[in-house]
């Protein structure tokens, strides 16, 4: 492994159990503290990327490293330093309060209640969501869950951030939030989002990939063929 590589993937591909491709052959290397981009249309396989390059799912050929570890062999090692936002805050919200979710994996790592309480208080300020604490994430907004969400990730500094669609669902105002959050993130950052002109801002690298779930390009700037290509235009 070069020393600065975090997420080493080669000649993976995802067939999801029914038969269906989640994405074709690739390879990628992401370095530490890169902030790296996948767009493409709907159901061009970003998600799916993403879920196989933070090792939540296997993939169906080839090997993912994160950290030179192989996920499967080491899972604890690989979930201390990684963070997962899914696109949909529900698969993730399973705690009865806001309060329980943000306190869950710093419990997991065994930080003292003292400075649970510390960080849970400065990241709920922080996202503005000290007032619902109490509340059953089930009850919130659409809006509200994904910045509880972002918030249980962030409050734990996961050495890379896997972020399916952070742009979306939230109002203006936490768009701008979280976009200076992940510009200033002291860590490595891997996203999906359909909002292009953020991405260009954001991203030091974009893949693109395609209807056939491939990818087309990895880029730093897109151009009207790139987006073409992609179905994007
Ligand atoms: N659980 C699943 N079982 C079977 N097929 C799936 C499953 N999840 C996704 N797919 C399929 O895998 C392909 C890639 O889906 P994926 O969710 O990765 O796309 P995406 O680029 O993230 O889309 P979007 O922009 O709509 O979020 C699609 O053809 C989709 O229908």
């Amino acid at each position: 492994m070069v020393d600065d590589i975090v997420i080493e993937a080669e000649n993976i591909s995802y067939t999801y159990p029914d038969g269906t491709l989640g994405f074709d052959e690739l390879s990628v290397r992401i370095r530490k503290g890169e902030r790296v981009a996948i767009v493409g249309a709907n159901g061009s396989g970003k998600s799916t990327l993403l879920l196989v390059l933070s090792g939540l799912l296997k993939p169906t050929t080839g090997k993912v490293r994160i950290f030179g570890i192989d996920p499967e062999e080491n899972v604890e090692e690989v979930r201390r330093n990684v963070g997962f936002l899914f696109q949909d805050p529900d698969i993730f919200l399973f705690n009865s309060t806001v309060f329980d979710e943000l306190r869950y994996v710093p419990s997991q790592l065994g930080w003292s209640e003292e400075k649970i309480r510390r960080e849970v208080s400065k990241i709920a300020e922080e996202f503005k969501i000290s007032g619902i604490l109490k509340k059953p994430p089930f009850r919130l907004s659409g809006g509200e869950k994904k910045r509880v969400a972002l918030a249980s990730i962030l409050i734990y500094s996961p050495k890379i951030l896997f972020l399916d669609e952070p742009f979306a669902n939230v109002d203006a105002k936490t768009k701008r939030k979280i976009f200076e959050i992940l510009k200033n993130y002291d860590g490595t950052v891997v996203f999906t989002s359909h909002e292009l002109e953020l991405v260009e801002t954001l991203a030091d690298r974009i893949i693109v990939m395609s209807l056939e779930k491939k990818v087309i390009a990895e880029t730093n700037e897109l151009n009207e063929e790139i987006l073409r290509r992609a179905d994007l235009l």
